[in-house]
């Protein structure tokens, strides 16, 4: 028995799309979902109270930077992720991999891990899949990640294809290290760039090491949309139906929805709660940049169609003012919203699979939101 188990419940009749639910040690929750992102294990400027009215239930936090501070060490003492930061609900960690590959200039890969340096104090490192498994296992979250390279999308395909070769053995050791597969349930990450090919070599692989999930990686990295869609196209349909997919790095309106499209369950990123800390918002007629002058004297709500907390009591005018005079609560007021939007577009996508309408959901969406048609 692993720790977590997805429930496939129907698929949509139009597209690739499913309605599950996944059943977590810390609850159960319906997918298509997006994981807002709690990097130091807070969703910036959100309470825990506040993740749950607006229906958050898995929330992603980051092993590299835990690591660094306060330490993987403390949080165990503390009792884990969950007691550490209150979250009741579930908790799903990312491996360091992509960190590594992002944050730090310096490194040097090897068959045992990654040379690099801290992106805060220089000093050299060194991570490696029984270092990134150990250091989830201390954290505790309910879904941890396998360690991995995540390639440029258009690295020279015979890197792409030993850093694919090696990313299996290392998804191996991950298991191998993993200390508590009936409390953490770990997902290997499919790579592979843009090649059919070696998507599906990285996908044979880590299904014969029979994971409970499993990510889609190395894509939002900043290759075109199109090229996004076209990974998954082949991609998904490799994966095994009774598990879930996570597509790794993916939150603006319109991944999220041609993501659901192609078989995707859960989505996470940075993109709502870091926009917010700049003032701009997500709407459903598009993005409004809320500290515009145009807005000091507006005084309807960020959204006419939104009732999340921000929406029923606060105008353009005050959050613009909150955003011009660098205040909080306006950096929290266009967080709430932002996440409360995503979490509203994800029970739209689950409801437009029920109705078997998601491809027409696509359209009227893409049409009200502004992005060009396909
Ligand atoms: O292959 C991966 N392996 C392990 N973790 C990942 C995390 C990932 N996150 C992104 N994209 C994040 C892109 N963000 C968009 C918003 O602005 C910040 C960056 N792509 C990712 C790929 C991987």
């Amino acid at each position: 028995m692993t720790a977590i188990r997805y429930e496939l419940i129907k698929k949509d009749k139009q597209t690739g799309a499913r309605l599950g639910i996944l059943h977590t040690p810390h609850g159960s929750y319906e997918t298509p979902m997006f994981m807002p992102v709690g990097t130091l294990a807070t969703v910036k400027t959100m309470s825990p109270e506040e993740l749950k009215e607006m229906g958050a239930g898995v929330i992603l936090s980051n092993t590299y930077h835990l690591w660094l501070r306060p330490g993987h060490e403390i949080v165990r003492e503390a009792g884990g992720l969950h007691k550490f930061m209150n979250w009741d609900q579930a908790i799903l960690t990312d491996s360091g991999g992509f960190q590594v590959f992002s944050l730090s200039k310096f490194r040097k890969i090897e068959e045992e891990g990654v040379h690099f340096r801290n992106h805060l104090s220089g000093e050299k490192l060194f991570l490696s899949p029984e270092k990134a498994t150990e250091i989830q296992n201390a954290l505790g979250a309910d879904i941890m990640m396998a360690f991995d390279e995540c390639p440029p999308f258009d690295a020279e395909y015979n890197y792409m294809k030993q850093s694919v070769e090696r990313t299996s053995r290392w998804a191996e050791r991950c298991l191998k290290a993993h200390s508590r597969p009936h409390d953490q349930a770990l997902f290997g990450i499919v790579q592979g760039g843009g090649n059919e090919d070696l998507r599906k070599q990285s996908a044979r692989d880590l299904i014969s090491l029979d994971f409970p999930g499993y990510a889609v990686g190395g894509l939002s990295v900043g290759e075109p949309k199109e090229d996004m869609n076209r990974v998954l196209d082949f991609t998904t349909p490799l994966l095994p139906e009774n598990k879930p997919r996570y597509l790794m790095g993916v939150g603006s309106p319109d991944s999220l929805i041609d993501g659901a499209i192609r078989g995707i369950d859960m989505f996470d990123c940075v993109l709502p709660t870091r926009i917010a800390r700049n003032g701009t918002c997500m709407t459903s007629t598009g993005r409004l940049v809320v500290k515009n002058a145009k807005y000091a004297r507006d005084f309807r709500p960020l959204d006419e169609n939104c009732d999340c907390y921000t929406c029923r009591n606060y105008s353009r005018a005050y959050i613009r003012h909150l955003i011009h005079t660098n205040e909080i609560f306006g950096f929290r007021l266009c967080t709430y919203h932002n996440l409360h939007f995503l979490i509203k577009l994800m029970e739209q996508i689950r409801q437009a699979i029920r109705e078997d309408r998601l491809q027409d959901f696509r359209d009227e969406f893409f049409e009200q939101y502004g992005f060009n048609k396909p």
